[in-house]
């Protein structure tokens, strides 16, 4: 049974839709928040799912937070930690730590708009078509290799908060897709790519982008 850490900083709606999907050949050995607010926290207790909180405020620079929060993680022996909705820039070495096995979700079409408030810049941009990325955490921001992406329109009229909620039910949706594939050693690391393996059917082959979520 392989062990997942998942890591968030907020409501964890992410973290909720992975729970909820559940992982073949995996448990969700842990929660861990870097806000002692986060409302995840209670979701993920309530499935007596471990909790933690490492408080980013509590530690005087990003790199003694980060040992501190990968000595957290490493109590669970990850074999995969994924950030949902994690808002934390990450230092190299902890990156490093987690090489190949250390995920994230954006929410836009990677390479553009990385950073934070992706749907508004998305608007001011005037982009007609936006969406979420799955991929690799590298220690430049949002960089890494891509696992899967969805897309949704931009509608004329959409507010900020109504183009976050479409772009949010893809997440919800791709997320715990990219985390199966990954678990089932279906994706493969080459350079800054990633690649989808097909899982045969016993009939034939099965293309992962077009399986069904
Ligand atoms: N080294 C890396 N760290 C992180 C990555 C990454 O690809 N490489 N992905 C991010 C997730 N993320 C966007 O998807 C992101 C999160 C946070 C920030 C940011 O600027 N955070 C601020 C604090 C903001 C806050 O507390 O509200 C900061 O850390 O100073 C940018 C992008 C996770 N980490
Ligand atoms: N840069 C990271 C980032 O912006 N993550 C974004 O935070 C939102 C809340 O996630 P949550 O509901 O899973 O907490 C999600 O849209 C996620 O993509």
């Amino acid at each position: 049974m392989k062990s997942i850490v998942i890591l968030i900083s907020g409501r964890g709606s992410n973290m909720e839709a992975i729970v909820r999907a559940g992982i073949p050949g995996a448990r969700i050995a842990a929660v861990i928040s870097n806000r002692p607010g986060a409302e995840g926290l209670a979701f993920a207790a309530a499935r007596d799912i471990a909790t933690e909180v490492v408080d980013h405020t509590a530690y005087p620079d990003r790199e003694r937070f980060d040992a501190a929060l990968a000595e957290a993680i490493d109590r669970h022996t990850p074999d995969l930690v994924v950030l949902a909705g994690f808002m934390r820039v990450l230092t190299a070495d902890f990156v490093r730590h987690y090489a190949g096995r250390l995920i994230n979700i954006h929410p836009s079409l990677l390479p553009a708009f990385g950073g934070l408030h992706t749907h508004r810049r998305a608007l001011e941009a005037g982009v007609r078509v936006h969406g979420a990325t799955v991929h690799y955490v590298t220690p430049e921001l949002d960089c890494g290799p891509i696992v899967v992406q969805a897309v949704v329109p931009v509608l004329p009229d959409d507010t900020e908060a109504e183009l976050a909620a479409r772009v949010l039910a893809e997440e919800h949706r791709i997320y715990p897709q990219a985390v199966r594939w990954i678990i089932a050693g279906r994706v493969r690391l080459d350079g800054a790519r990633a690649e989808v393996l097909a899982a045969p059917e016993p009939n034939g082959f099965v293309n992962p982008a077009l399986e069904p979520a």
